[in-house]
């Protein structure tokens, strides 16, 4: 069996809310569910730091609330807590809280230091940028501390797209409530964040995003072959060599069989990528067979008239899955039709970075996840929005992030080979979405493994190692 493990959600601020209100609705009182966070990141913090002098900073709204209960808790405990009160709690939650809190309350701008610092000043309600005094008291208070937490959120991002609203600091740990947001894995904010740990509080979310983890991908039987492992394909252009990290990457991914249908120039590469010199005619024959599971076309192929006819022989060929990267986009971006009508219904994960994205479909607005998801839409296609923080979006609505990037995949090529390690995953059977998911995490994982990489050839031996560490026996 095969299956790309969805279990990390990541849920919007509306749709917390809207995981708050049924969960009331439902009989759960609001002040349970503040209980439950606060003493669930109570707990977090006790196994992260251990007994110390804590300070609390607690805003007026939920998200303070939680504060308070964590205050009271860790109090309960013995610890000695002063809370640093910004305004007073404003929901009927958070007067009940902090009503509840035994731990004395000083005013946010005169409260001194703690080695342990908690900020619950503000969470998924954060609505327009703190104030400068309110961001550089919270800066203060942080430098002066040795254990920085964060309660749901850094206080001073965007939720649901990651952007900084004043917090400037990185915080040591960040205890996620119920569901991880999009601002714990978008950029900048992820930055901030530190180590993320996600406090169930016992609601369900409802969501169509998640983070992408760790796949289960089924080792070889005894009844594969070449081709049951996955025949890819990848048509090579004006320039071989990328054409070629992409077949090695295919390769290292997993796929049984990789031909490289050339345009005469001699890229080099291991053996066992097969090189076929392909004219035009050529081309057409080869992607006719049947067996092949997946196409990439883009890297390397140039953007010339040659180029666009070799486009157009993958794009109209027979119907298996097609990885559309670098060059294709941008020919796609310079044609007159519209994409969805070029692909026509066929199965496509295209794999744009920033820039090729906006030629593609221009700028949007909203954030990373919205932007992909309306791509996909247009499209009628799997996106992968690549960057520091991958997005893969489908055509149906659903969305996934990566987690714990390497930064070190910021270098020439690294794309060419996540458009064959996505097509390996589409050539051994994955539909679309899960085979982008896929992807990118063994790509990130192989990234990670090579350490400080020099070059995008480094990755591939990585990724033999990644691969090996996901397979699953049935
Ligand atoms: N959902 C769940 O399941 C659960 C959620 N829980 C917790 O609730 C949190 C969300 O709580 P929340 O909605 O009350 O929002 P929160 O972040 O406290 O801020 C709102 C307050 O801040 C104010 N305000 C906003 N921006 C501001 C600014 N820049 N500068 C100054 N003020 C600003 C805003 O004022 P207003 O804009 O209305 O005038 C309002 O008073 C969530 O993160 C989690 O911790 C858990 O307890 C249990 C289960
Ligand atoms: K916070």
């Amino acid at each position: 069996m095969t299956s790309i493990v969805l279990e990390q959600a990541v849920a919007t601020a509306d749709e917390m809310r809207r995981a708050d209100a049924a969960a009331i609705a439902a009989g759960t009182p609001g002040e349970a569910l503040m209980d439950r966070a606060g003493r669930a990141a109570a707990s977090a913090i006790a196994a992260f730091t251990g007994p110390d002098h804590v300070l609390v900073l607690c805003g007026p709204g939920n998200n303070g609330g939680d504060g308070y209960v964590i205050a009271r808790e860790l109090a309960e405990r013995g610890w000695p807590v002063t809370v640093g009160q910004l305004a007073p709690p404003s929901s009927r939650e958070a007067v009940a809280a902090a009503a509840a809190c035994p731990a004395p309350v000083e005013p946010l701008a005169s409260v001194q230091p703690a080695p342990v610092l908690v900020d619950a000043l503000f969470g998924t309600g954060m609505k327009r940028k703190l104030k400068p005094q309110v961001a550089g008291r919270l800066a203060d208070l942080m430098g002066a501390a040795n254990a920085r937490i964060a309660i749901d959120l850094p206080s001073g991002v965007g939720t649901d797209d990651g952007a900084l609203l004043g917090a400037s600091l990185p915080f040591d740990m960040t205890i996620a409530l119920a569901a991880l947001k999009p601002a714990h894995l978008l950029y900048p904010a992820a930055g901030l964040c530190g180590r993320i740990v996600t406090a169930d509080i016992g609601i369900p979310v409802e969501t169509r995003c998640w983070r992408i983890t760790k796949p289960r991908l089924s080792a070889p039987t005894f009844a594969d072959h070449k081709y049951t492992r996955g025949f890819a394909l990848v048509v090579e252009g004006a320039m071989p060599g990328a054409a070629m990290l992409a077949a090695r990457g295919a390769q290292a991914a997993g796929a049984g069989y990789v031909v490289v249908a050339g345009t005469g120039a001699a890229p080099g590469g291991p053996d066992s990528v097969i090189q076929r010199q392909t004219d035009e005619l050529e081309l057409e024959q080869l992607l006719e067979d049947g067996r092949i599971g997946a196409v990439v076309v883009g890297p390397g192929l140039g953007r010339d008239r040659e180029a666009s006819v070799r486009l157009d022989a993958a794009l109209s060929g027979p119907g298996c899955p097609l990885v559309l990267d670098a060059d294709a986009l941008v020919l796609l971006g310079a044609s007159a039709i519209p994409v969805a009508r070029r692909l026509h219904g066929r199965a496509a994960v295209l794999t744009p970075h920033e820039g090729e994205f906006v030629r593609l479909f221009g700028a949007q607005t909203g954030s990373r996840v919205d932007r992909a998801r309306k791509a996909a839409a247009t499209a009628q296609a799997v996106v992968v929005l690549k960057g520091p923080d991958t997005i893969v979006a489908a055509p149906d609505g659903r969305a996934a992030i990566s987690g714990s990037p390497s930064f070190w995949l910021s270098t020439a090529g690294t794309g060419d080979v996540l458009s064959g390690v996505i097509a390996a995953m589409l050539a051994r059977g994955l539909e679309p979405f899960e085979a982008a998911c896929a992807g990118v995490w063994l790509h990130g994982e192989a990234a990670r493994l090579a350490g400080p990489l020099i070059n995008a050839d480094a990755l591939v031996p990585a990724l033999n190692r990644t691969l090996a560490d996901t397979a699953c026996s049935n």
